[in-house]
């Protein structure tokens, strides 16, 4: 009998201003995400740049209410996605696994595993594919299941990225619309997406899709707002020395303000749910250097979290792989279910 289960990944982020440094050691220590010359070294690296960089990042999650909000945002895309699924007659549970932070990747399996799910079709909330988010999380997976022969017992159906899906693009557009209408003078806006940036060396060394999904991602979200605005594609949060994609948001701005922008509407475009970059290093660091650059009117699109129609995005994504409602108790597979 087949039983199957959705399981949606994140990256995962401090909840109080103790978590801060642990979460910081699990993150570059993973050696997608922080790729080192010599990879033995990758711990004492991780507890050294966590100790360096805790203080500055406890001062801006603090500046946040003392921690990340992903863990609930992202559990209530789950409840709407499950409730979504159970309205459709597909009755399905929505585990949550964040790669860094509570609830573990790890202890998140054990949960699928013990409750019997033997197809499990995995959503990763990052619209575009990058080694260092979706590729991590899935490599972590690859592990887990060749280490433990239940887990490798359960079928795994991947969604690798989805920043095509119509209704995302729809729901992205809809956002940026009502953003534009905000302002006294909408045709006098400039629209600024800001991605979350990888080191440039990702894309040209090591092949990850990431900045061609992103331009591709704008470009499907720009045609559905159909307004005349100008819009420029910045990367922002770059950790580090290394080179990252550019433009970066930070250079942008002051770009945008010498070139005479007064009114400027910053569409966060990797994230699907508010956390720290777009609270914090947007909504505070951003509109600060935009006032200081000479652009007073600075606003933001709020990221999706529950949207309804992300969240019937999300549905459609995860549906081909599910059993046809009525059949779910049968060990045939519908004739749609993909395999990437
Ligand atoms: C698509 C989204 C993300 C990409 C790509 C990404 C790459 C990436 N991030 C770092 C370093 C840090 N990321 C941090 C937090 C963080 N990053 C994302 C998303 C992407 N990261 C999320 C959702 C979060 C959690 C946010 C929260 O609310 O807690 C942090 C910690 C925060 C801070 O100190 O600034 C770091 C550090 C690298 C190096 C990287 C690509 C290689
Ligand atoms: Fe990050
Ligand atoms: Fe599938």
């Amino acid at each position: 009998m087949s039983k199957s289960g959705v399981l949606l990944l994140n990256l995962g982020g401090p909840e109080t201003q103790a978590d801060v440094q642990p979460f910081l050691y699990n993150l570059f220590a993973d050696p997608e995400l922080i790729r080192l010359p010599f990879p033995f070294l990758q711990r004492v690296f991780a507890w050294a740049i966590s100790s360096l960089r805790a203080e500055k990042s406890r001062r801006n999650y603090a500046a946040i209410g003392g921690g990340s909000p992903l863990r609930r945002i992202t559990a209530e895309q789950a409840r709407e996605l499950q409730a979504h699924l159970v309205a459709e007659g597909y009755d399905v549970p929505v585990y949550v696994a964040m790669r860094y932070w509570h609830p573990f990747t790890e202890s998140v399996v054990q949960q699928i595993k013990s409750d019997g799910i033997t197809r499990l079709v995995v959503l990763p909330l990052y619209p575009q594919y990058s080694i260092s988010t979706t590729g991590s999380s899935f490599k972590l997976l690859d592990r887990l299941w060749a280490e433990d022969p239940e887990l490798a017992r359960i079928e795994r159906h991947l969604i690798c990225s989805w920043y095509d899906q119509p209704d995302y693009v729809q729901a992205m557009a809809a956002g940026i619309r009502a953003g534009l209408d905000q302002f006294e003078h909408p045709e006098q806006v400039h629209v600024l997406f800001s991605a979350h940036g990888i080191p440039e060396s990702y894309v040209t060394k090591a092949g990850d899709p990431y900045q061609q999904e992103m331009e591709a991602c704008v470009q499907l979200i720009w045609q559905q707002v159909g307004r005349p605005n100008p819009h420029t594609l910045s990367y922002q949060s770059r950790v580090g020395s290394v080179k990252w994609l550019h433009p970066y948001t930070e250079t942008v701005i002051p770009e945008l303000g010498s070139r005479g922008v007064k009114h400027l509407l910053v569409v966060p475009i990797s994230f699907v749910s508010e956390h720290i970059e777009t609270l914090q290093e947007i909504d505070i660091e951003y509109r600060e250097l935009a006032h200081h650059s000479g652009i007073p009117d600075f606003r933001r699109v709020p990221a999706l979290n529950a949207d309804p129609q992300f969240i019937a995005g999300l549905v459609a994504l995860v549906r081909p792989h599910l059993l046809t409602p009525g059949l779910a108790s049968s060990a045939f597979a519908p004739a749609t279910a993909l395999h990437p």
